[in-house]
């Protein structure tokens, strides 16, 4: 099989996203999308776990612009491992509106951490969901995130909640700032005053240095779209409780959804439902990312 021949089962993102109605503040910052490829040009890693539609970082641009943004933080997506030349060809073509999260292997230099930094790099990810990514031991992985430290970079980390009690002692003693991808998956037919989100309010309430992301409603939702009803309290809370240390992203193009495909632009017109005034909208899209990226 060829390497860019995509999975049988894979949907590909929205063709056609409606503009929103919903218009963000001038600087509002994308801070969780991603590039895939093109393959043709940079191939996705052999230790890949899913082979994607390509989605290429002009499509990206694009999308950027219908939805009213104007930067994009892309995160390293685990089909490129730790090969970062798609997320850096995509930064450097930018025009510097774009920064980047990466992913690194173990032995990455110093001198290659730096010249990342140069190039718009401000985080490494670590992946815990075994459908994604090889396990790798976590003193490997608290190496990294001290090597990282001195640069000013952030470590984001992406887990399902049920898997927090066990990674509690390793979050916790990482010496960054630490950005939860997709709010750490919550069951969102759990109550929101249930064990499991009190238990990720509780880290983000006893470590001010825990950022979230409240983006993938698509991901979590019960009721679906194109309102997503059931994951809304849930990023509420967020906002509202720990509003300097939120951050949003549409999660485009959306890897790995089974059942649909989201319109970005549905997804966009949720922002004033969980940020529900002018000022959070603001720390949420602009003061926030823009302290953690362009500082
Ligand atoms: O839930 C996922 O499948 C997923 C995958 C990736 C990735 O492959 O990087 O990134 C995400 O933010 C979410």
């Amino acid at each position: 099989m060829p390497a860019s021949t995509m999975d049988k089962d894979w949907l590909c993102f929205h063709p056609d996203p409606s503009k929103p109605r919903f218009t963000p503040p001038p600087g509002a910052v994308d801070a969780h999308c991603h590039v895939f490829g093109p393959a043709a040009v940079f191939p996705y890693a052999p230790e890949r776990k899913y082979t994607p539609c390509d989605a290429s970082q002009d499509q990206l641009f694009a999308l950027r612009d219908l939805l009213g943004f104007e930067r994009n933080v892309i995160v390293q997506a685990t089909c490129h491992g730790s090969d970062n030349r798609a997320l850096l060809d995509a930064i450097a073509h930018s025009n510097g509106r774009a920064r980047g999260v990466a992913s690194v292997a173990p032995d990455v230099s110093e001198a290659d951490l730096r010249r990342l930094h140069e190039a718009g790099i401000r985080g490494v990810r670590f992946n815990f969901l075994r459908r994604l990514a090889d396990f790798t031991p976590r003193e490997v992985l608290m190496n990294i995130a001290e090597r990282i430290a001195p640069l000013g970079w952030h470590v984001v980390v992406y887990f399902e909640a049920q898997d927090l009690p066990e990674l509690w002692d390793f979050f916790t003693r990482l010496p960054t700032t630490v950005v939860v991808d997709h709010m750490g998956r919550p069951d969102v037919t759990q109550p929101i005053n249930g064990p499991q989100f009190e238990h990720f309010v509780r880290l983000m309430r006893e470590h001010p240095n825990v950022w979230s992301k409240v983006s993938c409603p698509e991901r979590m939702s019960v009721s679906g779209p194109p309102a997503y009803d059931d994951v809304v309290p849930f990023a509420q809370r967020l906002v509202e409780t720990f509003p300097d240390r939120v951050l949003w992203g549409t999660d485009w193009p959306h890897p790995n959804l089974r059942t649909h495909m989201p319109d970005d632009g549905t997804l966009v017109d949720m922002i004033p439902r969980i940020a529900r005034t002018a000022q959070l909208q603001q720390q949420l899209l602009v003061d926030n990312p823009m302290r953690l990226y362009w500082a």
